[in-house]
């Protein structure tokens, strides 16, 4: 259980990108933040991950303060970026180790991967279905390849949680639809929490167990996909609710 108590984030700049705010993140759930752009999707996913610096509260992972087990926290949460940060010029097995470095201390990066890792990282590269790519380089690779490179190697750490910031954004439409169903099929089976940062809100609806609605900072939403209506998502964009969502509110 990850537990996000009055949590708020001011930037150097003045700019608060989060407001105090409290929520719970139960095991195995797939969580959509839906939000526009600068509403404070990224801001709250780095802070889960310790990226951000809180300016007040406080977030736990398993009861435990993730500023001061930080790196034990960082070890079992995978995270996935809509620029996928891959080493282009390196292979797709070299780029999924990189999850493993985590594991390491810094003397051990500097020696050979085991078997038993690069095993490890071949199961995850089969499982987003590249095994045969697993020697291309990355930048050889499609966008759609290069984000399941970026689920593989989030995979490889054997985390308990993934935070995805828009993993999908860069993508077309089908292949968005089919990477983030690919995201979904494995954290359900492997019973990963998962929260996920997303523009598109058909895909929210679909695969969201919980979404987030966030607008200026502040969660405006926090529910099922089916109490997301027309008045709700105008609260989350900013936009005025349109005749047929009013309906669909009713
Ligand atoms: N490092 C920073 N320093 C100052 N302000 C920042 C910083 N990072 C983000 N912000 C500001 O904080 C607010 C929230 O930004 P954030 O990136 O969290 O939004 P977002 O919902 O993820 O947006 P997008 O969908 O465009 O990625 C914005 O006003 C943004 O300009």
């Amino acid at each position: 259980m990850i537990v996000v108590d009055g949590a708020r984030v001011i930037y150097p700049n003045g700019t608060e990108a989060l407001q105090p705010c409290a929520l719970r993140f139960a095991p195995g759930a797939f969580t959509v933040l839906l939000g526009a752009s600068g509403a404070g999707k990224s801001t709250l996913l780095r802070s889960l991950n310790g990226l951000v610096r809180l300016s007040e509260g406080r977030i736990t992972a398993e009861g435990r303060d993730i500023t001061t087990a930080l790196r034990w926290h960082r070890a079992r949460t995978g995270m996935i970026f809509q620029q996928h940060q891959l080493i282009g010029r390196r292979t797709v097995l070299a780029n999924v180790l990189m999850g493993r470095l985590g594991h390491h201390s810094a003397l051990r990066t500097l020696l050979p991967w085991s078997l038993a890792e690069k095993r490890l990282a071949l199961t995850a590269i089969e499982r987003v279905g590249l095994l045969d790519y697993a020697l291309r380089r990355a930048d050889q690779l499609s966008g759609g390849q290069q984000q399941r490179v970026g689920i593989a190697r989030a995979l490889v750490q054997q985390p308990s949680t993934i935070l995805a910031d828009e993993p999908v954004a860069s993508l077309d439409p089908a292949t968005a639809e089919r990477v983030l169903a690919q995201l979904h099929a494995i954290c359900r089976q492997d019973g990963l929490t998962a929260i996920v940062s997303l523009h598109q809100l058909d895909l929210a609806r679909r695969f969201a167990d919980r979404i987030i609605g966030i607008a200026g900072g502040a969660v405006v939403f926090d529910g099922p996909p089916h109490a997301l209506g027309g008045a709700e998502t105008a609260r989350i964009y900013g936009t005025t609710p349109q005749p047929e969502h009013a309906l669909e509110i009713a």
